[in-house]
């Protein structure tokens, strides 16, 4: 069967074409803006969609006007599936084409598409915990005794989620140098990227409850870009014995565009293999990761290309995992997978790992780094196979500003 052409121009073979369908919050620019509302990332366009519902679906208007995903979410995985299918059939049927607004990329500010709950970032691979374990702990083993037992992870800060193009100010705090006496307290010197890929929750799961493997294409709504900026020398002082804190919490920036998991059904591909025996709630059959790349750049170079295939605990596991407590989940809620890095040296999702630990700088935008740099800018692209070519997750992006 042929695949469905989009009459959107340009739009037809894009990384962005009717396989894809990426949801993101947008207003119009210009003289004081319009309320926010969901949005569908075409090519290079967004189709106005709390328009497209006023006007065709006044039923699904609560949940497509709102200025964030969340009534969507919460919607449920069969109001999802309807929603896909109805922007298929308008961006492929030209009779819509009249009633439907398009907007330019460029005429459009994109806001931070989910009010985010509750925020868990995991730590699951294992080529960047072994790389991250030698480097902060080079007399302990790489992977303590739990990594492979569970999907190891800490709470995050939902509140200093930012949006793809925020600036992220450098942080201020606490570190001491190994063979210093005492610590001592300004901005970070070792300022670095995460690149992860985040899941955004859809369905809420009452408090008491777990969520079983089986339960993650119901539950999860889609993939987003994740950077979650850790200033090192701030971690590296303050993590013991309670894990990662300010060093983590000041900022962590989340793509525009939130892509669907039916989107992604080409990409799943089996993780790379689990080598011990799990207890009851992490066992799957098969357990799936995706074949997404994220490629790093700094300063107009690509220093990386993270291979997400290479995770070793799959989503859904630290989904299990995350609710096998009887934590509740509510619509928004967003996990991160930890940074991904692959086997090889330019496979590495980190600055701590790029440069080994700040030990080998490396070339970007024609000049030498270990860390960043103020004025520094790294945007992460995230893309996967689709029906028809490579479809785009979308990108985040962010400059460094100078600490207060
Ligand atoms: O091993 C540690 O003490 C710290 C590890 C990290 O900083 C990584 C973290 O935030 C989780 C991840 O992104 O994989
Ligand atoms: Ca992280
Ligand atoms: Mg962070």
């Amino acid at each position: 069967m042929p695949l469905p052409r989009t009459w959107v121009r340009d739009a037809d073979g894009s990384p962005y074409d009717v396989d894809n369908l990426p949801y993101g919050v947008v207003s119009t620019r210009g003289t004081g803006g319009d309320a926010a509302r969901v949005g569908v990332r075409i090519g290079d366009r967004v189709l106005d969609l709390g328009a497209a519902a006023r006007e065709l679906r006044p039923e699904w208007t609560p949940l497509l006007t709102a200025p964030e995903l969340n009534p969507l979410l919460a919607a449920g995985p069969a109001r999802w599936a309807e929603v896909r299918a109805w922007v298929r059939t308008l961006l492929t049927d030209v009779a819509h084409a009249s009633k439907l607004r398009l907007l330019g990329l460029d005429e459009v500010t994109c806001h931070l598409p989910v009010r985010v709950g509750d925020y868990v970032d995991f730590y699951a691979s294992e080529h960047h915990a072994t790389n991250i374990g030698r480097i902060l702990r080079p007399d302990g083993a790489a992977l303590a005794p739990n990594w492979k037992h569970l999907p190891v992870g800490y709470h995050g800060r939902a509140g200093s989620i930012v949006v793809s193009g925020t600036g992220v100010r450098r942080p201020t705090g606490q570190r001491k140098a190994p063979e210093a006496d005492a610590p001592t307290f300004g901005p970070s010197t070792r300022l670095d990227i995460e690149a992860e890929l985040g899941f955004v929750v859809g369905r809420s799961v009452p408090w008491g409850e777990r969520v079983a493997v089986s339960d993650f294409e119901r539950t999860v709504f889609g993939v987003a870009g994740i950077n979650d900026w850790s200033a090192r020398d701030i971690q590296a002082w303050e993590y013991v014995p309670l894990g990662p804190h300010l060093g983590k919490s000041f900022a962590t920036t989340m793509s525009a565009w939130v892509t669907p998991l039916a989107a992604l059904a080409v990409a799943r591909v089996p993780v790379p293999g689990q080598d011990v025996a799990l207890v009851e709630y992490l066992r799957e059959d098969e357990p799936q990761g995706y074949d997404i790349t994220v490629e790093v750049e700094l300063n107009g170079t690509v220093v990386a290309r993270a291979p997400y295939r290479s995770m070793y605990w799959s989503p859904a596991q630290m989904l299990a995992h995350l609710t096998v407590n009887g934590a509740s989940l509510r619509a928004g809620d967003l996990y991160a997978s930890g940074t991904i890095s692959g086997p090889e040296p330019d496979q590495l999702g980190s600055l701590m790992e790029l440069s080994a630990g700040g030990t080998r700088p490396f070339t970007a935008g024609g000049a030498q780094r270990t860390f960043l740099a103020d004025g520094d800018e790294v945007v992460l692209h995230y893309s996967a196979p689709g029906a028809r070519g490579r479809i785009g997750l979308g990108e985040v992006r962010g400059t460094i500003l100078p600490a207060r």
